[in-house]
């Protein structure tokens, strides 16, 4: 008889606008019918928590350790299967889900469960910003210290970040930074820098959208500063997924790039706020994760 499918499911029950989703309730409907598949839930109880239970999910053979949760949750499993045999999957329920978009899984749960219980497999590239590892965007700026400002907000959701990020564009500065990348230097001012693993940020706002998460190679996207005018094209150029093409951004490629700032700059992994700091040592880790993605359909 063939071997059973052993999936580990890892629910965040704070992610996301929509808890009130029994995902247990939605697991047992339809994978019932899925007798090739054998399946455990487990529930994080601590930020953080989904790295040690990812660790030990895969320790314990789990083939697919499946992130319940929006690109935070996806960000903890993620690095707690680096250097193990596990794969992860993802069932969309943050409110960007920016992974999850870049990889086609299907943002309806009931699609993206049964998608699990017959997956393909495929291998991601890794980014690492001062050793945090982010497997989306990772970024420095006004988009890091919006996604700090959005923490602290009390309530979730593209409108609360929409509000967000209006309210501190109208406070935000750029801060000169130098920019260290294939033997040469670039002096610039940074509004936004943005080291693209994935095409978007999530909820189609595509920072990089030529972005490909499996060439070993980071997109990075500078905007220098960011008036009134430009503040709308990039908006338009993040909406359309043509923003290199609008020339309000400035693109480069590297797999890997130093970064000092004049003073200390927010930055964020997976669209959460990690800290403040003056040097920052960004790389990739070509394929360094396998992923359950959907089957593509011929
Ligand atoms: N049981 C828990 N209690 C409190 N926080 C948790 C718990 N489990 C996980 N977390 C934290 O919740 C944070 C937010 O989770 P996540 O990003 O998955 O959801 P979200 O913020 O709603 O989605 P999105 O990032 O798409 O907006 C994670 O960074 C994680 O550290």
């Amino acid at each position: 008889m063939p071997e059973k499918l052993r999936i580990c499911f890892l629910i965040n029950p704070k992610s996301g606008t929509n808890r009130r989703q029994d995902v247990p309730a939605l697991l047992t409907r339809y994978l019932a019918a899925e007798p090739a598949v054998d399946y455990e839930v487990r529930l994080t109880q601590y930020a953080g928590h989904a790295v040690e239970l990812a660790r030990q999910a895969a320790a314990e053979g789990f083939r697919i350790v499946v992130a319940v949760g929006g690109d935070g949750t996806v960000n903890e499993v993620g690095r707690g299967l680096l250097g193990t045999r596990a794969a992860l999957g993802i069932l969309p329920r943050g409110s960007g889900n920016g992974l999850a978009r870049h990889l086609r899984v299907p943002l309806a749960l009931p699609a993206a469960i049964r998608q699990l219980a017959r997956p393909d497999f495929q291998r991601i590239d890794v980014g690492h910003i001062n050793e945090h590892p982010f497997f989306c965007t990772a970024g420095l700026g006004f988009d890091a210290h919006v996604s700090k400002c959005f923490a602290q907000a009390g309530t979730r959701g593209l409108g609360t970040y929409v509000q967000v990020a209006l309210r501190e564009y109208r406070r935000f500065r750029p801060t000169p930074i130098t920019m260290t990348m294939q033997g040469k230097t670039l002096e610039t001012n940074c509004y936004v820098l943005a080291f693209a693993n994935a095409a978007q940020y999530g909820n189609n706002a595509y920072i990089a959208p030529l972005a490909d998460i499996s060439d070993g190679l980071l997109d990075l996207c500078l905007i220098d500063a960011l008036p009134l005018l430009r503040a709308v094209r990039v908006s338009l150029g993040l909406a359309l997924g043509n923003l290199p093409a609008s020339g309000a951004a400035v693109y480069h490629t590297c797999s890997q790039v130093q970064v000092r700032t004049a003073q200390p700059l927010g930055f964020h992994v997976d669209g959460d706020y990690v800290g403040d700091a003056q040097q920052f040592d960004v790389r990739l880790e070509p394929l360094a994760l396998e992923v359950a993605v959907p089957k593509v359909k011929l």
